[in-house]
């Protein structure tokens, strides 16, 4: 019999719920990365208790789903899911259960989860319970519908991007009903909410983008960002070499498109304004050429606003070389000079500037479009004199400007 480490606050809701007549198991996600050796993400409970028996028996709770049966139980402050077994309703939206049934059998709440690996349950003196045999599955590193895979992905079509998100993150094959049924059902896809979509996308570039390849032989990827289908096989090339962190994956998946058509896909995939922003300012000077002195340094440090984003451009040129290019040596060279412009506090943003706009209006620089020019002049000048950045040289400065 297989032994899982329970935490203990997971192991006293599981003990309560049993001393009040109900049984409970840890499920889903917990049970298959613990049995792989992983630390668990988060603990999940199912039990035969309602979730107004939930309720009654703990002293700490909150009602967070309980639509779908789920009820949030806190333990010393920490909340802890606990969801009565359920059978899903008809899905007629791909997305969300019409209606949800409970039921008093464990086996009957597992059959409605998507994959083998996933539908498993644990009690610490039952042991596992696995009726779809998700152990051997864990074994062979396949991923497998439970059941049917074309009515798994009739109910929620999301989990046909699942499927690829954890053979991403688990390293496994999707078995071959399976990703075959995936091929036939992936127009489904367009049911889907763009949000939902957009967060399986990003655990799949974190995990291991190369996997994107298979968003396309299965057909997913024409409905969710065909504008990388024709070039994709390059692409992932340069998306696979570079550290794993979302906005440089983004920008390189959209290295070949323009400007505008990247702002338009990442809108339309509804990523946050800081990571457009971030992606749209990368892939604007991606090309840009940065020479080896503190000026030209100090240049692109202003464009691009912070030393992280200037870190980030070196790594995105760097992973476009092969390590014997010698533009290698030279761009690690440019990183730490740019790491010295920074720790000796000079000066490349107007913010940083010795004046600021209230004190040109003192000098007599009238307001409006004349203050930025002139913090634009000043903000050049101190970038190829440093030293001039103290109140009485800017001063000065501004005085012959406006005289
Ligand atoms: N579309 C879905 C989503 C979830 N599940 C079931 O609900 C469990 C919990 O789902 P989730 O928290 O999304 O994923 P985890 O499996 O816990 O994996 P991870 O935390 O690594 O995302 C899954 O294991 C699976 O049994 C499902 O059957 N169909």
């Amino acid at each position: 019999m297989f032994n899982i480490n329970i935490p203990t606050k997971v192991e006293t809701i599981i003990e309560c719920l049993e001393l009040n007549g109900y049984e409970a198991y840890i499920v889903g996600g917990c049970v298959r990365d613990s049995l792989l050796g992983k630390i668990p993400n988060d603990w999940d409970i199912t039990t035969n208790a309602t979730p107004n028996e939930i309720i009654n028996i703990f002293e700490k709770t909150i009602p967070t789903g309980i639509k779908h049966g789920t009820v949030t139980v806190l333990v010393d402050n920490i909340p802890f899911e606990v969801t009565t077994y359920r059978i899903d309703g008809e899905y007629s939206d791909g997305r969300h259960p019409d209606s949800v049934k409970f039921t008093e059998s464990i086996n009957k709440d597992l059959s409605r989860r998507d994959f083998t690996i996933n539908a498993m349950a644990y009690n610490p003196k039952k042991g596992v319970v696995d009726i779809f045999d998700g152990c051997k599955d864990l074994d062979k590193k396949l991923i497998r519908c439970v059941g049917n895979p074309s009515i798994r992905f009739e109910e929620d079509a999301l989990r046909m991007l699942r499927a690829i998100r954890f053979s991403a993150q688990l390293n496994f094959t999707i078995e071959e009903t399976t990703i075959n049924s995936i091929k036939e059902k992936s127009p489904l896809i367009k049911e889907v909410s763009i949000e939902r979509i957009q967060s399986e996308i990003n655990k799949i570039l974190l995990f291991d983008s190369s996997k994107l390849y298979l968003l396309k032989k299965v057909g997913l990827l024409e409905y969710i960002i065909p504008e990388i289908c024709d070039d994709l096989s390059e692409i992932l090339i340069f998306t696979n070499n570079i550290e794993s962190n979302l906005h440089l994956k983004l920008t390189m998946l959209f290295r070949n498109m323009s400007l505008d058509s990247t702002h338009y896909v990442l809108r339309r995939l509804r990523y946050d304004n800081k990571t457009i922003n971030r992606v749209l300012i990368l892939s604007k000077y991606r090309d840009y050429n940065i020479e080896l002195d503190r000026i030209s340094i100090k240049r692109i440090l202003n464009k691009l606003g912070d030393l992280t984003l200037f870190e980030d451009l070196i790594k995105l040129k760097m992973a476009n070389l092969s390590n014997e290019d010698p533009e290698t040596l030279n761009l690690l060279n440019i990183q730490k000079r740019a790491n010295i412009i920074i720790q000796q506090k000079e000066c490349f943003l107007i913010k940083d500037l010795a004046l600021n706009g209230k004190d040109l209006i003192s000098i007599g620089v009238n307001r409006g479009r004349e203050i930025g020019e002139t913090l634009d002049k000043l903000l050049e000048i101190v970038i190829e004199n440093p030293e001039l950045n103290n109140k009485d040289e800017l001063n000065k400065i501004v005085l012959e400007m406006i005289n």
